[in-house]
């Protein structure tokens, strides 16, 4: 027996929607400042990428915001746009000037923040919930509400919300771990209890201060959430928000859960974010950095070249890629051995051996990876002396 998460079960029939606030919440990191144009070509790569939803943005930020989102509704991207509101009806009224069919208002929910940001109490924001919802879906607008802070809130008003939420037409409430608190038990008995209380949709939107957004998003999409919030590279608030590319990924390798999103795209949409963003991506960063389908050390490359499934669990053509190897400190001979073998050098064992150690040091003493001129360089080096010593 082993404890491999198999892919079966009850995510391989139902349908997750990722609802993509990179130009919403992955815009608040900060620094991050997109121009129109890039909001965009955001949206559209996205669209391409099988995103059906896009919070584009905070259209109370003034008109400079509202034109950027009324831009990307005119260019006809095929996802639905959503506008992130407070409870205000003069946010929403600037939410319908941008044009979008869907708005997410947000209501604090934990006392702590209804007191100090709002000062008020849990039955007035229930009101006002009511009054700025209701004023939304008499607009002819989807509604969404943003339960921010749900995490520190008491679930009983938790549902009360809900509940209100229901009671003006909304569809959708959404499940935010504003302060990363949760951990993933924490995020499935959350979300457990909301899904037991309510027919309307949840989304869950995670946050990554203790590195935990993706797996607390899973546990909570285990538990019910029918959508969840996610950013292209994490991008956001603080440490940011659940990766598009490592939800998305994580569903179909470990669930067979197919969100409709093509995971070919994420590399393309994640270069595209992280210049707009002038942010670089790590090149370890799970899913879409430069160097997670590549290999050094000498017991992996080794293993790989024997049979792929011994250090391979992830397949890099799902996402479009494919496995390079490099050489450098970890290598062993087998690697030598073959790379020689593709540039059609010859070489002894002891040649070898006397090759890796020099590979070695070269390695230390100029740090990354030793390009095959190099290897070249060195074993003609070595192949030269033996020839000396051999007269
Ligand atoms: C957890 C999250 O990500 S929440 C989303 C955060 N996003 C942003 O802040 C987007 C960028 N923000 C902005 O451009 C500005 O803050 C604006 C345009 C939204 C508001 O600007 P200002 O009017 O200058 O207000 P300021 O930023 O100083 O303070 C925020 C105000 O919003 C109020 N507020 C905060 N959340 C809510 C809410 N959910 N519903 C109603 N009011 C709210 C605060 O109480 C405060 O109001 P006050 O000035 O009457 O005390
Ligand atoms: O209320 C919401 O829509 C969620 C806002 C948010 O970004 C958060 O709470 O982290």
């Amino acid at each position: 027996m082993t404890f491999q998460t198999t892919v079966s079960g009850m995510l391989q029939t139902r349908r997750i929607v990722l609802n993509d606030t990179t130009l919403r919440d992955g815009e608040q990191a900060p620094g991050v400042a997109f121009t129109t144009e890039e909001k965009v070509s955001i949206a559209r790569v996205l669209e391409k990428a099988g995103i059906t939803e896009i919070e584009a943005g905070t259209p109370a930020m003034g008109c400079e915001e509202v034109s950027a989102i009324r831009a990307i509704v005119e260019a006809g991207v095929a996802a639905t746009i959503i506008g992130w509101c407070r409870l205000k009806k003069s946010d929403v009224d600037a939410a319908i000037d941008s044009g979008v069919s869907m708005v997410n208002v947000s209501v604090p929910s934990s006392d702590l923040q209804l007191a100090a940001k709002l000062g008020i109490g849990r039955g007035a924001a229930l009101e006002q919930l009511k009054r700025v919802g209701g004023y939304a879906r008499d607009r002819g607008l989807d509604v969404a509400v943003g339960g921010e802070d749900s995490s520190r809130a008491d679930v009983d008003f938790l549902v009360e919300l809900i509940a209100a939420a229901k009671s003006v037409g909304a569809r959708r409430f959404r499940v935010a771990d504003t302060l990363s608190v949760l951990d993933p038990d924490a995020s499935f008995a959350l979300v457990s209890e909301l899904c037991a209380n309510t027919d309307l949709e949840i989304e869950f939107h995670g946050h990554d201060d203790l590195g935990l957004a993706t797996a607390n998003t899973l546990a909570a999409i285990k538990a019910g959430a029918t959508h969840a919030s996610v950013t292209v590279i994490g991008l956001g608030e603080r440490a940011g928000n659940a990766p598009l590319e490592e939800v998305a990924v994580a569903l179909k390798q470990l669930y067979g859960c197919d969100t409709g999103v093509v995971l070919s795209e994420l590399e393309n949409v994640a270069a595209l974010v992280a210049g707009a963003a002038a942010r670089t991506i790590p090149l370890n960063k799970a899913i879409v950095g430069e160097h997670v389908f590549t290999h050094e050390s000498g017991i992996h490359v080794d293993g790989l070249r024997k049979d792929r499934r011994s250090y391979q669990a992830l397949d890099p053509q799902l996402l479009g890629r494919s496995n390079r190897f490099v050489i450098g400190k970890h290598s062993g001979l087998s690697a030598i051995t073959a790379l020689l073998s593709e540039l059609q050098l010859s070489v002894s064992d002891e040649e070898s051996r006397a090759i890796l150690a020099r590979i070695r040091k070269h390695a230390v003493e100029h740090k990354g990876g030793v390009p095959p001129e190099t290897v070249m360089t060195i074993w003609r080096e070595v192949h030269d002396r033996s020839l000396l010593n051999g007269m």
